[in-house]
């Protein structure tokens, strides 16, 4: 766990950049901290690595103040990735990853090993090892950025707008490789981002922070979403945080009823097509227990009758939504 204890950061010739912060990142999670330009989420970031010291307070990991601690030694077990990946440009990328397994007495050759295998599980096949940095993607460069934090095999992780220099397709690719990825390895990562969508979905936790650097709130993204502490962290969630807090919700837990007339299914039970007045339509999508309400709540929309299909494992319809039933139910589960 990372805790701040009551922490403030004046820079010399500056004001306030952290006042008096106080949070828990909890171990094997992802946090993520939040807010506009200059509210101090880089700052805060760094004085988990000791690249800057508080003016006052404590950082402390499990429970040991970062203060007292060797700096190099501190850094060893805390991967650092950045934005544009900050990659050695005259190293291949191979050597880019092994650097710091090296550094940490592995032979060569072990490092070597170590880095294609770390390079395959983010997402870049063998052929890349031997290119220089300049001869990637900007999505690539990260990629490495990734493996080479992830080298030295750290317990905690601090990532800084890591994905904020690639376009918004190789970056949602790039969010779902990651959240595998942390899925497998369960670091205790403190990431920063300005993006309240990425901090929303890749985000155990979100610290949302405001000018000044104080603390607007620290909750789940569903607690954010569903209790906004103020007018601040409500207008930076967004006006459609009712919508997107649905992501979260499990659609297991909506009654079903049984397809009527308007269901058309194959023999076996499989959802094929709507009938309307004006002709059967394509069935466009069906939902499973595991799917979100966000899902069920999409399926009724675009459906010409108004229902979402859910299926079970073999692909059979095992029920549906009616979109007042579900509206119905939206409205239920938040009195
Ligand atoms: N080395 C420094 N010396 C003086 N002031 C600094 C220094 N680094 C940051 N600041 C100031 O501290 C405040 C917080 O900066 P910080 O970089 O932590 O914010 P941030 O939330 O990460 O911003 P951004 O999203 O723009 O990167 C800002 O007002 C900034 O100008």
């Amino acid at each position: 766990m990372i805790t701040f204890e009551d922490v403030v950061k004046i820079y010399p010739g500056g004001g306030t950049a952290v006042d008096h912060l106080s949070m828990e990142l909890p171990t094997g999670k992802m946090t993520v901290l939040v807010g506009p330009s200059g509210c101090g989420k880089t700052t805060s970031l760094r004085m988990i690595n000791r690249m800057v010291e508080p003016t006052s307070g404590r950082v402390l990991i499990d429970g040991q103040d970062v203060s007292g601690q060797d700096e190099a030694l501190l850094r060893r077990g805390i991967g650092y990735v950045i934005q544009h990946a900050g990659l050695f440009p005259h190293r291949t990328v191979l050597d880019n990853v092994a650097t710091v397994p090296m550094l940490l007495g592995r032979t060569r050759r072990q490092a070597r090993a170590a880095s294609l295998e770390l390079l395959e599980r983010v997402g870049l096949p063998a052929e890349f090892a031997k290119r220089y940095p300049a001869q990637l993607s900007g999505g690539q460069q990260q990629r490495v950025g990734v493996a080479r934090a992830l080298a030295a095999d750290p317990p905690v992780m601090l990532m800084d707008e890591p994905f904020s220099a690639v376009d918004p397709v190789v970056r949602s690719q790039l969010h779902a490789e990651f959240l595998r990825l942390q899925q497998d390895l369960g670091k205790t990562i403190a990431m920063v981002t300005h993006d309240i969508d990425e901090a929303i979905k890749l985000g155990d936790y979100v610290a949302i922070l405001r000018q000044g650097g104080v603390l607007a709130q620290f909750g789940t993204p569903q607690e954010l979403l569903d209790h906004p502490a103020d007018d601040f962290v409500a207008s930076f969630v967004g006006r459609d945080r009712g919508l997107r807090s649905l992501s979260f919700d499990a659609a297991a837990s909506v009654p079903v009823s049984p397809p009527g007339d308007d269901l058309v299914t194959d023999e076996a039970g499989r959802p094929v097509a709507w009938r309307t007045p004006s002709g059967e339509r394509p069935i466009g999508g069906t939902f499973t227990k595991d799917d979100s309400l966000r899902v069920i709540t999409d399926l009724a929309i675009m459906s010409p009758v108004g229902i979402a299909v859910r299926v079970g494992a073999d692909g059979v319809c095992d029920g549906i939504v009616r979109h007042h039933d579900l509206v119905d139910y939206l409205i239920a589960r938040r009195s």
